[in-house]
């Protein structure tokens, strides 16, 4: 008898199938966020204001931390730098 947490070869590839859509998903995702990121900073930067907006970072990676815990601070951390780069 199969134990319940044994998976069937076929739906062993279903769930590599679809980690692999959210990995490309994930990484589009990543990607339209820095552009935006970067859009943004321009447009503040072109109009005489900061390159950073350090409320609105601490906002973000609250929110990050709220949904997603410690994990989710180092996340937003990579987020946030992906759009404006190191410091
Ligand atoms: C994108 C912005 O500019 C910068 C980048 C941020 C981000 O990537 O989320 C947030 C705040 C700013 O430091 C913004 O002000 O919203």
């Amino acid at each position: 008898m199969t134990a319940s947490t044994e998976v069937a070869p076929e739906e062993l590839q279903e769930l590599r199938t679809e980690i692999d859509a959210l990995d490309a998903e994930i990484i589009r995702l990543w990607q339209r966020r820095a552009e935006v990121s970067k859009r943004i900073g321009e447009i503040r930067m072109a109009n005489g204001g900061t390159r950073l907006v350090l409320d609105r970072e601490r906002a973000i990676l609250e929110k990050y931390r709220a949904a997603l815990g410690d994990d989710g601070v180092q996340i937003a951390m990579l987020v946030l730098r992906s759009g404006r780069g190191p410091l």
